[in-house]
């Protein structure tokens, strides 16, 4: 993995549809894709492919069967996006080679691994807003990452 530029990891992904999404976002801000499983979803090339389109090709996801293979294989600093931070998205220094984390759908990540994050950073919502659709928080995290380090 040496050399990559931006990682995105989904932990435990509840929606095809939104895997789909993040593989698209993920080939467009030249990040490595990870899905760390189990997924709450039977892995259908085709249900992900509707809404990733060809991206898959840019941006092929690299499964892993739980959270301590995928930090055995992928060395970085983990930055968890979540809405119980401190700090907002774009008040971090983003680094080359990061690892942007993005929870579940319905719960987020657990607390262990809330705290085994490196750094937490929201994206600040309109009052009355709970949270953004998953990909959509990655793609807004992912902007301002491409932003700081660069496109090149
Ligand atoms: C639908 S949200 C999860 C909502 C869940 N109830 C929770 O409290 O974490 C799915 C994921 O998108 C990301 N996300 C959504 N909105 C966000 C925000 N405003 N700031 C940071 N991350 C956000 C987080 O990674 C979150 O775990």
């Amino acid at each position: 993995m040496a050399g990559v530029m931006l990682h995105l990891a989904l932990f435990q992904p509840e929606i095809a549809a939104n895997v789909g999404a993040a593989i698209r976002a993920a080939a467009c801000f030249g990040a490595e894709l990870h899905v760390i499983e189990p997924c709450g979803f039977p892995w259908k090339t085709r249900d992900i492919e509707r809404v990733s389109l060809d991206y898959g090709a840019l941006a092929p996801p690299h499964r892993h069967a739980d959270w301590r293979a995928f930090r055995e294989g992928v060395p970085g600093r983990i930055i968890l996006m979540t809405t119980k931070a401190e700090t907002a998205y774009h008040e971090h220094d983003w680094q080359r080679g990061d690892i942007l984390l993005l929870g579940q759908e319905s719960a987020g990540v657990p607390e262990d691994i809330h705290n085994e994050a490196d750094i937490r950073l929201r994206i600040p919502l309109a009052p009355g807003a709970r949270s953004l659709n998953m990909a959509m928080a990655g793609a807004i995290g992912m902007a301002e990452a491409r932003r700081q380090i660069g496109w090149g």
